[in-house]
């Protein structure tokens, strides 16, 4: 849904930003490789210790790079299938250390094992989320949904949770438990997600299937029949 609505907004708002970048002789992978360097590090320096104020100020100024590169890439008509994979696999990378870093946090100083094993459940089921699309274009399939919760809405959803949650260290009450909301959001969301994906598969497999076994018949050539031989 926002990778529907919110996209456009965010090209025009940064397309100047990623000119500047072009004219400064830099290159989309640095752009990915920078931008994916400083939310690993957001995330494993912050969130371990329970910093998610200063931790997503730190990710969100980096994040955005996911937007920055493609755009450069465009802008120079440099958009590239190493591109994509450089892309998408440091994607997988950042979104392990976000949800890691949560995981490390419940495991140690913030003491839960439920909220530990639910952050492992939305890195876990976030990766398995992104694959099936991944899977299912590999093999040929439109896979024609995107789903619940997205990747955008998983950050979106986590990120602004864990800041607003960062508030409590400044003397902000109850405000902490936002982010235990977040996550089981985002776990349910994923879930709900993963079905829906793997659900379009099966169906558009199943066609494929009927579709090739329909042309191989109608290709087959014609038996003569008993009664004509
Ligand atoms: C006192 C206040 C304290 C608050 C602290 C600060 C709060 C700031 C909080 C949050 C900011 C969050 C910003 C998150 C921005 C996310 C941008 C982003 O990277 O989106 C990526 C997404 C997908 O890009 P790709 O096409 O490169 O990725 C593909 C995708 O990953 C596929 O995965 P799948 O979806 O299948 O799971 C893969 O399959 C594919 O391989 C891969 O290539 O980009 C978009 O979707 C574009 C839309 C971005 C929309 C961003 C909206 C940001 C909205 C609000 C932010 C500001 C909120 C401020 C709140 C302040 C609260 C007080
Ligand atoms: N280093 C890069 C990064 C991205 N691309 C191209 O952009 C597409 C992703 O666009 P986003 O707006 O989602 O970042 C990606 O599929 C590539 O085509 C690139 O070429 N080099
Ligand atoms: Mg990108
Ligand atoms: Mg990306």
């Amino acid at each position: 849904m926002l990778n529907k609505y919110a996209r456009a907004f965010f090209t025009r708002v940064l397309t100047p930003f990623a000119a500047f970048l072009i004219r400064r002789g830099v290159s989309p992978d640095t752009v990915t490789l920078l931008g994916t360097a400083g939310v690993i590090a957001g995330a494993l320096v912050f969130y371990p210790r329970g910093e998610f104020f200063w931790g997503t100020i730190v990710i969100t100024l980096f994040v955005f790079s996911d937007l920055v590169d493609g755009n450069m890439a465009r802008q120079m008509g440099r958009s590239s299938p190493w591109g994509a994979f450089l892309d998408s696999t440091l994607d997988r990378v950042a979104d392990g250390a976000i949800f890691g870093g949560f995981a490390l946090w419940y495991a140690g100083g913030g003491n839960d094992n439920v909220l530990c094993a639910v952050s492992i459940f939305c890195l876990a089921s976030g990766q398995v989320v992104s694959y099936t699309k991944a899977r299912g274009e590999s093999i040929g399939l439109p896979v024609a949904v995107n789903g619940l919760v997205e990747r955008a809405e998983r950050l979106v959803i986590s990120l602004v949770a864990a800041g607003l949650s960062g508030l409590h260290k400044f003397g902000v009450p109850g405000i902490e438990v936002l982010l235990p909301v977040a996550l089981w959001i985002v776990a349910v969301g994923s879930l709900v997600t993963l079905i829906q994906r793997v659900v379009t598969v099966r169906r558009e497999s199943a066609e494929a299937e009927a579709e090739a076994a329909k042309a191989a018949a109608d290709d087959a050539p014609q038996r003569p029949t008993e009664a004509t031989s």
